[in-house]
């Protein structure tokens, strides 16, 4: 990002951004509630463009991408939103294999890569469970799977353990650790600074606080 700033309508809620996730990063997004955390993950996912300056994401201008980049480039990224929706009617292991389907890919050609992945969040026994039948923190690691399916190179998760109680968290982010240790870039946003101190203990994760519609790190990355 350089020099990017945001705002829903004349007032910024984020200004002067202007900072790089080096590629195999782990960083943490902290921030007051409203600070615009979630807006900062939209930029880097191109669901919004920035009012002024410039976000770049693999090294493209995200105001330039046409809609077909666009998609491509989003396949590169895995959210896990706040508010992990699903589709209910769908058991859970349909539901993690849906952007595979979505970008026109042969999921039954990938069964076995989706299993792997779905055992490796520890879901292989809920496979079949309708989404509402499963627990805050089944939910949680079904939408990391899901973000992760399309083997993405960077991760935002928006207070991914924002319900689950405190072992699940730590289940969450060891998840998440892995990731970042086979080489993805990983952002999280939350409020939880337990799970940086945590966090700190398996991966070199770097803090960025947003107060003021301004992003500050104790990091040399800014
Ligand atoms: N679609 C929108 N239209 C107008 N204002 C919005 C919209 N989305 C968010 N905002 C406002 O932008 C500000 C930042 O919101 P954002 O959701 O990014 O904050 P946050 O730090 O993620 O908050 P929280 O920790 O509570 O999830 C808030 O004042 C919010 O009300």
């Amino acid at each position: 990002m350089h020099d990017a700033a945001f705002g829903y309508g004349a007032e910024p809620i984020l200004s002067a951004l202007s900072l790089r996730l080096a590629p195999g990063s782990f960083h943490f997004l902290t921030g007051p509630s409203g600070a615009g955390k979630t807006t900062f993950l939209k930029l880097c996912y191109a669901e919004l463009v920035a009012t002024t300056g410039a976000v770049t994401i693999f090294g493209e201008d995200a105001a330039r991408l046409d809609r077909d980049k666009i998609a491509l480039t989003r396949q590169r990224i895995g959210v896990v939103h706040q508010d992990c929706e699903f589709l209910d009617h769908l058991p859970i292991r349909e539901n993690i294999a849906l952007p595979l389907t979505v970008a026109g890919r042969d999921s039954s050609a990938q069964d076995a890569n989706l299993d792997e992945l779905i055992a490796w969040v520890g879901l292989s026994a809920r496979a079949q469970a309708r989404p509402p039948e499963l627990s805050g923190g089944e939910r949680q690691r079904a939408a990391l799977a899901r973000a992760i399916i399309m083997d993405p190179d960077l991760i935002l998760a928006d207070e991914p353990t924002g319900n689950v109680d405190w072992e699940m968290s730590l289940r969450l982010l060891q998840l998440l650790c892995a990731l970042n240790k086979m080489g993805k870039t990983v952002l999280i946003a939350t409020h939880d600074m337990a799970l940086i101190r945590a966090a700190k203990a398996q991966v070199q994760a770097r803090v960025l606080r947003l107060a003021g519609g301004r992003v500050s790190a104790a990091g040399a990355d800014l």
